[in-house]
């Protein structure tokens, strides 16, 4: 029976992960540390001897360069890159620019964890008006999508993120890992979530509690059926990957990082 090896990778640390602001569709670079987060997973994926057929990336600069960054230190500059809208970070709407400690302030710290991991609540739309708008829709990267500019979401639960990120996943990821392509996806952590949800079967009420932390590698084995053989596996150092999983998490508590 043959297996397939698929890794996802939410990118590195990003400016505003750092600030604790939703990001989302804004382009932010990675932070110092991020840059250093993403060549230790491209370390991890080397000493693990994985050769990758194919990367997947969404187009926000994040998950780009956290990806060159991979390929770099496993010496495989040269593997074939491909980027896609549909795998961006969820579209938080309004939400998008603000400090996760001060909408846990304003709105409660339930409110906020509702926006951040209920399945399919859709917080309020990104209007004309919103500070980042412009910064989104007239981007050029936004122009070459396989949907008209007008057809872009302007906000989404994880719910609509999987209904979009689902054709990508079927009519271009899936031939290649059906013909037996090692697989990196370097996305971020609602799309990665997202395609978790998927694979693994995991319930609406129980994908609240899947968090990812930035530039930590997970490895999946799937069978020919792409159900997985065997649990998740998360590289890197067990403690270190809880920790920061728990520093996610607390991100939407009224005493996470707020605005100086
Ligand atoms: O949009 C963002 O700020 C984070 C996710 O935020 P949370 O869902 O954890 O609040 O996405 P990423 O850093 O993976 O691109």
């Amino acid at each position: 029976m043959s297996t397939y090896t698929l890794l996802l990778l939410r990118h590195g640390e990003g400016a505003w992960n750092k600030e604790n602001r939703f990001c989302s569709w804004v382009d932010q670079g990675l932070s110092p540390d991020g840059l250093m987060e993403a060549r230790t997973a491209g370390r991890l994926l080397r000493e693990r001897d994985l050769q990758l057929d194919m990367v997947f990336t969404s187009v926000l600069s994040r998950s780009v360069h956290t990806a060159w960054l991979v390929l770099e230190e496993m010496d495989q500059l040269w593997v074939p890159v491909v980027k896609s809208w549909r795998l961006n970070e969820r579209h938080y709407g309004a939400l998008i620019g603000l400090n996760r400690a001060e909408m846990a302030l304003q709105h409660g710290e339930q409110q906020v964890k509702l926006w951040r991991r209920s399945y399919d609540m859709t917080p309020p739309p990104i209007e004309a008006s919103h500070p980042y708008y412009t910064h989104i829709y007239n981007d050029r990267r936004y122009s070459v999508c396989d949907v008209p500019k007008e057809e872009l979401p302007r906000a989404e639960s994880l719910k609509e993120v999987l209904q979009r990120l689902l054709p990508f996943w079927e009519g271009s990821v899936l031939p290649e890992i059906r013909r037996g392509r090692t697989i990196l996806i370097s996305a971020h952590g609602n799309s990665c979530r997202a395609l978790l949800k998927h694979l693994e079967g995991i319930s609406d009420e129980d994908i609240a509690d899947v968090t990812l932390p930035t530039g930590v590698p997970v490895l999946l084995q799937l069978d020919e059926e792409l159900k997985p053989l065997k649990p998740r596996e998360l590289l890197g150092d067990q403690e270190k990957i809880q920790e920061a999983i728990r520093k996610v998490e607390e991100q939407g508590r009224v005493t996470g990082q707020r605005s100086s």
